[in-house]
């Protein structure tokens, strides 16, 4: 079982989001990201059984994040940890920050940090496995920024799904499960939310050279088999 080694750090209050106008970013901006070349020492691979591995998995509502991690489960045995799931089961759970939930949910919006981080950690912790597939998370600067103060580790690598808004949109209109937040109205406010507040996440991985993206257009298939060699590297140096 994984256990966080360093004390809890007071967590980031969350502000309100500013919703910048897309056509700022031109819509090519995660063009300028380009795919690393993933090595065990850039994956930071240590033969430390303790040391828990983190792999972020990001990217737009509908580019195919939770069908490939169930791939990555599957095949490279990580525990995924979708932190949409776990905030979609305290509304289900009717718990303490329940209807807060569900209202951000349906507005598209951001959940404060020191709930999502808390969710996961507690997911991690009870875990008996220490390789983790966080999805759908960190969306924004401030829960990157909570999630190093709280869980004390940064991701080994990130995994960031390209894939343009108008697939995106077609995938999540047909998606059929029931979701509150796949409707049009709602899906243009996440995409507008994920246009503004998602790219610092990513300039700043892609930064520290910890960036993989992948080109999440094709079959599910296809897509996998950009995503199985960087996991293989992992496998390869246990
Ligand atoms: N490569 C793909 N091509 C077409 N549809 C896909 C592909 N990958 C996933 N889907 C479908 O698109 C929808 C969104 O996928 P999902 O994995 O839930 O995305 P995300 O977790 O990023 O929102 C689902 O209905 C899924 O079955
Ligand atoms: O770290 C997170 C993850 C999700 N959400 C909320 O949960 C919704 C659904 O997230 P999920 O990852 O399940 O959506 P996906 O990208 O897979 O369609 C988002 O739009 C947000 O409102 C959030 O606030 N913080
Ligand atoms: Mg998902």
């Amino acid at each position: 079982m994984w256990r966080r080694v360093t004390s809890l750090s007071p967590f980031i209050s969350s502000s309100k989001p500013s919703i910048r106008n897309q056509a700022s970013y031109g819509g090519k901006i995660w063009e300028l990201f380009t795919t690393e070349i993933l090595t065990p020492a850039k994956a930071g691979i240590s033969s430390d059984e303790k040391t828990p591995f983190i792999t972020f998995v990001v990217g737009g509502p509908g580019s195919g994040k939770g069908t490939q991690c169930a791939k990555i489960v599957e095949t490279f045995g990580f525990t995924h940890i979708s932190a949409g799931e776990l905030l979609r089961r305290e509304i289900s759970c009717n718990s303490e920050h329940g209807s807060m939930i569900l209202d951000s949910i349906r507005e598209g919006k951001i959940v404060p940090s020191e709930v999502t981080v808390k969710l996961i950690e507690k997911e991690m912790e009870s875990s008996k496995n220490n390789k983790f597939l966080i999805d759908g998370f960190p969306r924004t600067e401030e829960n990157r920024i909570a999630f190093e103060r709280v869980i004390g580790a940064e991701p080994n690598f990130v995994l960031f799904f390209h894939c343009p808004e108008e697939e995106m949109v077609k995938r999540l209109l047909s998606r059929n499960e029931g979701r509150v937040d796949d409707n049009i109205d709602t899906i243009k406010k996440r995409l507008e939310v994920f246009t503004a507040l998602h790219l610092p996440v990513i300039k700043y991985y892609s930064e520290k050279g910890k960036l993989y993206k992948i080109n999440a257009v094709g079959t599910v298939d296809e897509i996998f088999e950009q995503v199985r060699p960087v996991f293989a590297v992992c496998e390869a140096t246990k």
